[in-house]
This record gives structure tokens, sequence and C-alpha cells, in this order.
């Protein structure tokens, strides 16, 4: 990977601190957790085991998963005050503001009272964000007060269940841990630093997590899932996003989905979250889709050399799992939750307050006007 050049607008390429979790773009190896290469995480483990490497620093043994993955199942029930928020949150509220709401308030009422605590609150946000979710988009969509407290095996087959009212397929079942996987971390980007800004002033886990919500939301970061996704549907097929492509690069409209702050010519977990889209389209029998989305990613490589990021293959993907639009960002939430938490943890262990500097631009010195002469 060729390293970014350095500007000062965005803090970008300048180092903001030290992390042992997660090293992002460099040569030889795009992206790894704790030493371990996407793509062999991918391969080979859950997303709870992820969770658990992040959150620990090493991958579990069967005995210690086991536990982990008990103790994610215990906790999906959500409190009845929790639920009466919930059910107080219109249908026309963005799913990434009810995630904030439900994750504040989960806040209030089951908070972080001491650091030590820190890994059960963890282990409650993973386990009760998915129920927060689809408690409140089953509620206000469907009029249906739903059980959340499922038996499923793993987090993406419970957050699949609640929402279809079914046990999903294995195929739909795999892809969501992939995606899990695939979202979970990403060293200082917007949300996490967010995050460790927080968590340097030594204030609770759930508040720092409430702020990386707010930060995911928007379109330039976790939001561009959903943009991308209201992007390809509107496109007709492969040759029709070319021409609709051509004419917002022409209009110097921005392609969400395409472009990473840190990547410079490709992301390693689009080859991963694309092979899976490309299934799905052959299990769901119409690939539009999946033939717009490649055709995007050709023609935006040829003519501005920039490339699909994480989110873009995700839209098809979550699509044809029949995964509503809005409820995309938020599955992000239920995975980088665990990537915020464990930097949140490494932040406390080796704290000092966040506070950068500013260049000045502003006025000169001047003397304050009486009212009368303003
Ligand atoms: C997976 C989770 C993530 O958060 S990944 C990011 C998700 N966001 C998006 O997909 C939104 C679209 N992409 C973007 O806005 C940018 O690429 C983001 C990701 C914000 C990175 O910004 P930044 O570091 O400033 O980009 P850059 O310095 O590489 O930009 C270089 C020139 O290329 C342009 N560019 C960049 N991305 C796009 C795009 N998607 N569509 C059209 N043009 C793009 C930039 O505007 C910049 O142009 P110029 O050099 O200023 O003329
Ligand atoms: O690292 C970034 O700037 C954005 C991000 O979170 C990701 O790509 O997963």
């Amino acid at each position: 990977m060729v390293d970014k050049k350095l500007t000062g607008a965005g803090l970008r390429g300048q180092v903001a601190g030290e992390t042992a979790l997660c090293t992002v773009g460099k040569s030889g190896s795009g992206l790894t957790y704790y030493g371990y290469d996407i793509k062999e995480l991918a391969d080979k483990v859950s997303f709870e085991e992820v969770a658990y490497l992040l959150s620990r620093g090493e991958l579990p043994n069967a005995t210690q998963l086991a536990e982990f993955k008990a103790r994610l199942k215990q906790q999906r029930g959500l409190p009845q005050a929790l639920k009466d928020v919930l059910e107080r949150i219109p249908a026309d509220a963005h799913p990434m503001d009810v995630m904030r709401t439900g994750c504040s308030f989960l806040g209030n009422i089951e908070p972080e009272q001491d650091f030590s605590e820190a890994d059960a609150k963890i282990e409650r946000m993973l386990a009760a964000f998915p129920s927060i979710l689809l408690y409140w988009y089953r509620f206000s969509h469907d009029g249906k007060r739903i059980e959340t407290a499922t038996d499923d095996d793993s987090i993406g087959a419970h957050f699949l269940h609640l929402l279809h009212d079914k046990a999903p397929s294995k195929l739909h079942t795999d892809v969501m841990n992939t995606s899990l996987i695939l979202y979970a971390e990403h060293e200082f980007n917007a949300s996490t630093f967010t995050a460790r800004v927080c968590a340097s002033t030594l204030s609770d886990i759930f508040s720092c997590v409430t702020g990386a919500i707010g930060s995911l939301r928007g379109p330039l970061h976790g939001g561009a899932n959903e943009a991308a996704m209201e992007l390809i549907e509107n496109m007709q097929n492969a040759d029709d996003a070319e021409q609709q492509l051509m004419g917002m690069l022409e209009r110097k409209e921005k392609i969400m989905g395409f472009g990473h702050a840190i990547y410079r010519e490709f992301d390693p977990r689009n080859d991963i979250i694309k092979e899976w889209s490309e299934k799905l389209s052959q299990e769901f029998g119409d690939s539009r889709l999946y033939d717009v989305s490649v055709r995007c990613e050709e023609v935006m490589w040829r003519e501005k050399k920039l490339f699909p990021n994480a989110d873009f293959f995700h839209a098809s993907a979550y699509h044809y799992m029949g995964i509503p639009t809005k409820l995309f960002t938020p599955i992000f939430v239920m995975s980088r939750v665990s990537g915020w938490t464990a930097h949140v943890k490494e932040q406390r262990a080796n704290n000092r307050i966040i506070r950068p500097s500013a260049d000045y631009t502003g006025p000169a010195p001047r003397p304050v006007p009486a009212l009368a002469d303003r």
C-alpha cells in the first residue's frame, strides 16, 4: 500500500496515540486485529471470537468461547423501562438515533459504576444492541412486542431471527458472521477516536459508545452503506450504472462507498464481502444489484482510481438478505461496539486527557465595544 500524503486537514497522517489492537493499510497485510490478518479471521473464526480477541487481546479457547457465548445469550433480554422508551420512539426516526438513545438509556438503568465493570458492560452491549434495534423496529413497523431472548448461537443469527421471525439459513448466518468481523475494528477512525476522546476524560463506557454511535452515523463514515444502497437501487443494469456514474462524476458529486481516508489502492475487506454478495445474488435469483455494483467498481477505478470501501458491497449483500436499508448502519454499530470498547479499555490503561491545540485564525486582540456602539 502507498502511504497517504500528509496534510494538516482532518488530522490526516498524524499519529494521535498508540494502539496494540489493529493495523490499517500497512504493506503486506491491509488489516490486522492483534496481529491476525482479516482474511484469515473471516475464514476461520466467529464474530464472537473476534469480539473476545479485541476485548482480551487473545482468541478464546473452547471453554472460554462457550462461556462467553453463553453469557451473551443470557443477556439478550431488555428491561421493561428500556422497552417503554423504545416504544415511544416514532417509526420514522432514524434507527441510528434509536441505537444512540438505546445505548444512552441502558447507561442510565445499568450504569458502569466502576471501571472494573467494563467487561460486563461490553458483553451487555454486544448482547443487547440487536435486541434494542429490533424491539423498536418490530414494534414501530409491525405493531409487535417481540421476545428478544432467542436461543440462536450467534449475534448475527439472533439479529436475522428477530428481524424475520424465523431462524436464518446457514448462508445468511455465515454472511452476517463475516460482516460483523469485517466491521469490528479499524484503528483510529472517526467514531473510535470519538470514543477514545470521551474515555480520556475518564467518562463511563456508555457515554463513550453513545458518542461513537453519533460519529458513525454520518454518510462519510458508517452511513455510507445506506447511501450506497440508495445509489445502486436506482440503477437498472450495468450500462445504466455506468451512465449514471459518469454523470455524477462530471457534476463532481461524491460517490458513497468509494474511497478511504487511509487505504490508497484497495480496502482488504472489499473482496471478502464482494464474494458473499455474489453468492447471495445467485441464491436470490436476481443479480442486478451485484452486476451494477461491479460496474461501479470498474468505472470508479478507471475514471478516478477510487476503489470500493467495506461499505459498498455490504449494501447489496444486506439487501439480498432482506434487511431494510435503514438498518444497515446499526449493524455496523452491533459490530464496531467491540472495537470501540476495546479502545476505551486501552485508553484507560494508559490515559492522558486528549486535548490537541489549534492554529488561531480569528481577529487580533481588540476592546469590547459598548452595546450602543455595535
Ligand atoms: C467502512 C467504513 C468507513 O467509514 S469507510 C468510508 C465510508 N465513506 C464513504 O464511502 C463516503 C465517500 N468517500 C469519501 O467521502 C472519502 O473517500 C472519505 C472516506 C471521507 C475519505 O476522505 P479523504 O481522506 O478526504 O479522501 P482523499 O484525500 O482520499 O480524497 C482524494 C480526492 O478524491 C476525492 N474523493 C474521495 N472519495 C471520493 C468519492 N467517494 N467520490 C468522489 N470523489 C472522492 C476527494 O474529494 C479528493 O478530491 P480532491 O483531491 O479534493 O479534488
Ligand atoms: O478507518 C476509517 O477511516 C473508517 C472506518 O472506520 C473503516 O473503514 O472501517
